[in-house]
């Protein structure tokens, strides 16, 4: 196993015996590569899940909890007001305030109506991940989008500063665009690196001038826009802030776990 492959387990690990509860009931699980550790870790706990539901992301979310024996409910099955105990899910990139851009892999908005729906959502990732602000290492936003409105979309993203915004392909030209599990295509959109916190209280200006956003005014920006279904950007209040706004755990994750190169496992928190 790499290095990289080693350092996902070793921060599965850590997230599912800190944040796993014992006696859980509904548990969300994402999608990608480092969510197949989560779903190793919970298996590994040796408790009960025979009365556990866990709620899958899209399709590879969905045969993951099949294959490894648990009970797969899709989200639109779950009981009306059903809170989720805990939802675990990977990230393409997290930043100091614990934002997240996801979509990597096409999947981000059953990842976030998922995120939203559970008391606590759950970042597990390795180092490449763990950087100061957004759009970093990763230098584009998958928004996705109504096939239809996909080239409005991508003028109205050029609009506010994105350079070179692209449908994403399919593995074989032939089948053209890449299809989500709704159907949708996803644009990739580059832009400059979003501002935090920190940057706005040293004053800043996250508004766009000169194409430089800051993470919550972009990601708003870019969802008001007609043909977008839900924009890779996770943000806005998370926990207990959150569920005072009226919502559950909201779509930041109260923690982040990061499996380091030298083997550790380094965690960011709310
Ligand atoms: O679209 C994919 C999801 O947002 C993934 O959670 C994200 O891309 C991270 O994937 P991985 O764990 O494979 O790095």
């Amino acid at each position: 196993m790499s290095a990289v492959e080693e350092a996902k387990r070793a921060a599965a690990k850590v997230a599912v015996e800190k944040h796993y509860p014992k006696d859980a009931r509904w548990v969300g699980i994402g999608s990608g590569t480092t969510i197949v550790y989560v779903v190793e870790a919970i298996n590994a706990l040796g408790v009960d899940t025979s009365a556990t539901k866990y709620i899958p992301t899209g399709y590879q979310s969905k045969q993951l909890i099949i294959n490894a024996g648990l009970t797969a409910v899709e989200f639109d099955a779950i009981p009306q007001g059903t809170i989720l105990d805990v939802a675990f899910d990977g990230a393409d990139e997290v930043d100091e305030d614990l934002n997240c851009i996801k979509g990597g892999g096409a999947c981000l908005f059953q990842e976030k109506i998922v995120a939203m729906q559970a008391k606590e959502f759950i970042c597990v990732a390795d180092h490449r991940k763990l950087q100061p602000r957004l759009l970093s290492n990763w230098k584009s936003i998958p928004i996705e989008v109504a096939p239809i409105a996909a080239h409005r979309v991508i003028r109205k993203l050029e609009e506010l500063g994105s350079v070179n915004p692209v449908i994403r392909p399919s593995a074989s030209e032939k089948e053209g665009p890449l299809k989500t599990d709704q159907g949708f295509f996803i644009i990739d959109a580059p832009f400059k690196p979003l501002l935090i916190k920190a940057d706005i209280e040293a004053g800043q200006d996250g508004n766009g001038k000169d194409g430089v956003w800051a993470v919550s005014v972009l990601a708003d920006k870019i969802r008001e826009i007609t043909g977008v279904l839900e924009v890779g950007v996770f943000h806005g209040l998370t926990g207990p802030q959150a569920t005072a706004a009226g919502g559950i755990g909201g779509q930041r994750p109260v923690a982040a776990y990061f499996g380091m190169a030298d083997g550790s496992v380094a965690v960011r928190k709310v």
